[in-house]
């Protein structure tokens, strides 16, 4: 019997390069942050986990991590109990759920890897070999600040939008597309929408302005995005100014802002907000939480899809197995992974086919650290000037009189 007890955890923040990508928050800086966890057993085994590299997480994980010696890996209750008795009293009920979700993955991997059970199997059996992703577009500049363009080159027209899906459907061979908008006027963004319907008329189509338009604006564009797009996401501030653009359409929307976390779920039911949840192992406390909203999706009658931030594949690798263990995942899942260029896992990036992933094979999460690509993007995180991400400054560098606005619209 192995000893599943954990003697070690160990943090590394790191750091990668990030495109200039366009959000409603303004532009991605030059690198993005994100922390390694892995969770060492008294056996030696080694599992895996990935997160944001936020100063708030990275506080979270430091306190937790001494605090994990000695109980098993498959003592998820005690893993909660611990995150809350070591993060500051009153601290947000978000940041608790990553701190201790990006723990509780890589006590999955290592329970996996010490038992030859891969991560799929022990949340539920796989119930499809192929996890499709969708085309994750995004209105960019051509390069960072001061720097030479990239080779995606600028995205802020429709006819460049369509030259990015094309890009994004040839090498990776996504089938649905989201486009990130909240960025440029409303009309210019569904006017790129109705550009990608012509040149992918098969294509699921989603735009997400990540809140940035009024209630009004929705409203007055719902004639032109019904028929085009199989869900709106989050397209104005709240679930109540969310449910009132819900009331106007049959068009479903979703949501990666505005229930994030299990207090969400009755207001968004009573208020009928949203009816798809993009989960998030990331948001939700882990791969155990995501599997416990699905079922709550599925009772609820509620669709799901599945969120992602900048990251690298070991965060990817836990989404492959928990949408390949999750019967009830409705959409094509996001990923920022193709404006990735470094990774952290040995072999390089995982490769998609046909837009889909296959389970990296194994036990566990089925994927390695590559201890020199950690080196190398520690060092990047250790002599950067930033700590947190701040998408408006860097924004102001390309266009300074840029102001935020949610809903801006
Ligand atoms: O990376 C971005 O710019 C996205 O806007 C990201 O921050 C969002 O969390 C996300 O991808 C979304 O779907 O809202
Ligand atoms: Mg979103």
């Amino acid at each position: 019997m192995p000893d599943l007890r954990i003697a070690d955890v160990r943090v590394t923040p790191i750091a990668f390069y990030d495109p200039p990508l366009l959000n409603n928050a303004g532009c991605h800086q030059p690198f993005a942050l994100r922390s390694i966890i892995e969770v060492e057993t008294e056996d030696g085994v080694v599992g895996l986990g990935e997160s944001y590299g936020t100063s708030a997480v990275l506080g979270g994980l430091a306190a937790l991590a001494p605090a994990c010696r000695g109980f098993a890996v498959t003592d998820l209750n005690g893993l909660w109990q611990r995150t809350r008795e070591t993060l500051p009293p009153g601290s947000d009920v978000r940041l608790l759920l990553r701190v201790g979700g990006a723990v509780e993955v890589a006590m999955w991997d290592a329970l996996g890897k010490a038992t030859g059970q891969r991560v799929v199997d022990m949340l539920g059996g796989q119930v499809r070999a192929r996890v499709p992703f969708s085309a994750y577009l995004f209105y960019k500049f051509a390069g960072h600040a001061g720097e030479a363009a990239d080779d995606w080159g600028e995205v802020l027209s429709p006819e460049q939008l369509v030259d990015e899906a094309r890009r994004m459907a040839d090498e990776h061979g996504f089938r649905a597309i989201k486009l990130k908008a909240g960025v440029l006027e409303p009309e210019a963004e569904v006017a790129g929408l109705e550009a990608l319907r012509e040149a992918f008329p098969d294509s699921p189509l989603r735009i997400d302005p990540n809140g940035g338009w009024h209630v009004h604006t929705a409203l007055d564009l719902l004639p032109r995005l019904e028929g085009l797009v199989e869900y709106l996401e989050d397209p104005t501030v709240g679930i109540a100014g969310n449910a009132v653009v819900q009331a106007a359409t049959d068009v479903p929307l979703a949501t990666n802002m505005y229930v994030v976390e299990p207090s969400h779920l009755p207001p968004n039911m009573a208020q009928d907000g949203f009816r798809v949840i993009l989960s998030d192992h990331h948001y939700w406390g882990g791969l155990k939480a995501s599997r416990d909203l699905a079922e709550i999706c599925r009772i609820w009658g509620l669709g799901l899809s599945m969120h992602s931030n900048s990251h690298l594949g070991i965060s990817l690798a836990a989404m492959v197995h928990l949408a390949a263990a999750t019967p009830n995942l409705t959409y094509d899942c996001d990923t920022h992974s193709p404006w990735q260029v470094d990774e952290v896992i040995e072999g390089g990036k995982l490769r998609f086919e046909g837009g889909a992933l296959r389970l990296p094979e194994g036990p566990g999460l089925g994927v390695t650290l590559d201890r020199v690509a950690l080196a190398r993007l520690q060092a990047n995180f250790e002599a950067l000037d930033y700590r947190d991400r701040d998408d408006a400054s860097e924004m102001r560098k390309h266009w300074p009189n840029w102001q935020f606005g949610r809903p801006k619209f």
